[in-house]
């Protein structure tokens, strides 16, 4: 067997603007995805994990044809648990090149699924690096991430960014435009997250922001207003200028709010952070419900949320410099 675990991230500039070549800068969060992966002798595939349901399930089917599992969930609620981990599984079959292979998968994660976070990049960074070393094969970290680009890509329905992936697989805060992806220094920054317990459909309101941006303008303008923030963002965490940082944050909450992915439950969020003097605050990844991501040094704005309605949860995120790591 070979287990690999992979970072989520929080973005601090950029979602959604990126998918249509915008820059963005995603930072690695210490929350990770730990996925093993083990050749079984038939071709199937059996995944298992704990974190799709209260109370986990197990899959077995034949991935070498069409047939979907014989389980008892509703078809979109299995394609939306399993699409990532089954796209994950074919790169690791393309990449080998060994097609009638079967896997037993497993996969815990601290990482919230569909709450902004990453969980999906991480899952399928661990998936593809530690189902292409059961086989023999080590990917270099460019190919993984391109690989684990392409799973998302698949997944949610040709609209994807390599921002999240290429995060996951390398660590670290990274800067990626297009297919121009790089590291970049940052400073070590007094991050709070704040959940509301929910999650989005990342699928879905890609879509959403698409269809706004093909019918208005002031839509697609406003994706390229993102993208200035991101370039104005570089240079302020270049100058490790965190109030500069917390007031373009605001500024591209407000613009992602305008796009029409953030919710109630996101925006109080913000609010009480703002409030509690947070240098800036603002919803991470696709938005809809999930997490925010806030800048404070103090106590205040965890305190601050942990008696927000809404809020779920609260917790201090360090930075993570470790992208994908080898365990077995
Ligand atoms: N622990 C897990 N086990 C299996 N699949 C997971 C796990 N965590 C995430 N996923 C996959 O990722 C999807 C969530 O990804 P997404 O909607 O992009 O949200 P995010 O990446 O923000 O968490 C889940 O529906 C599932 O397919
Ligand atoms: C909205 C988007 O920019 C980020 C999605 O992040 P997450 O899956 O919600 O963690 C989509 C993408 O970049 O592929
Ligand atoms: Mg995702």
């Amino acid at each position: 067997m070979a287990v690999s675990s992979a970072p989520g991230k929080v973005y601090l500039f950029g979602e959604h603007a990126v998918v249509y070549g915008e820059p963005a800068v995603p930072c690695a969060i210490e929350l990770r995805a730990r996925v093993g992966v083990e050749q079984r002798a038939d071709s199937k595939l059996r995944i298992h994990s704990e974190d799709l349901s209260l109370d986990g399930f197990t899959v077995e089917y034949d991935g070498t044809t069409d047939e979907r599992p014989d389980v008892d969930v509703a078809e979109s609620l299995l394609t939306a648990a399993m699409g990532y981990v089954d796209e994950a599984i074919e790169q690791v079959k393309d990449v080998t090149g060994e097609e009638d292979v079967g896997f037993d998968v497993s996969i815990e994660s601290d990482i919230p699924l569909g709450a902004g976070l990453g969980s999906s990049a991480a899952v399928a960074v661990a998936a593809i690096d530690a189902g292409a070393r059961e086989l023999g094969t080590t990917l270099a970290i460019d190919e993984l991430a391109e690989r684990a680009y392409q799973t998302e890509y698949e997944v949610q329905g040709g609209q994807a960014s390599r921002a999240d992936t290429f995060c996951s697989a390398t660590g670290g805060a990274v800067r990626v435009e297009g297919d121009d992806c790089r590291s970049l220094e940052a400073p070590d920054l007094p991050i709070v997250i704040g959940f509301d317990g929910g999650a989005g459909d990342t699928g879905e309101l890609v879509a959403g922001v698409r269809d706004l941006r093909e019918e208005y303008d002031f839509a697609a303008d406003t994706v390229e207003a993102i993208g200035d923030i991101v370039r104005n963002g570089e240079d302020a965490l270049a100058a490790s200028d965190v109030e500069e940082l917390g007031r373009l944050m605001d500024f591209n909450h407000g613009l992602l709010s305008a796009l029409g992915v953030s919710s109630r439950s996101l925006d109080s969020m913000v609010w009480a952070a703002r409030d509690a003097g947070a240098e800036g605050a603002k919803l991470t990844g696709a938005g809809g419900g999930g997490c925010i991501v806030a800048l404070d040094a103090s106590d205040e704005t965890e305190t601050a949320l942990s008696y927000t309605p809404g809020c779920e949860d609260t917790f201090r995120a360090e930075l993570s410099e470790e992208g994908v790591e080898r365990l077995e």
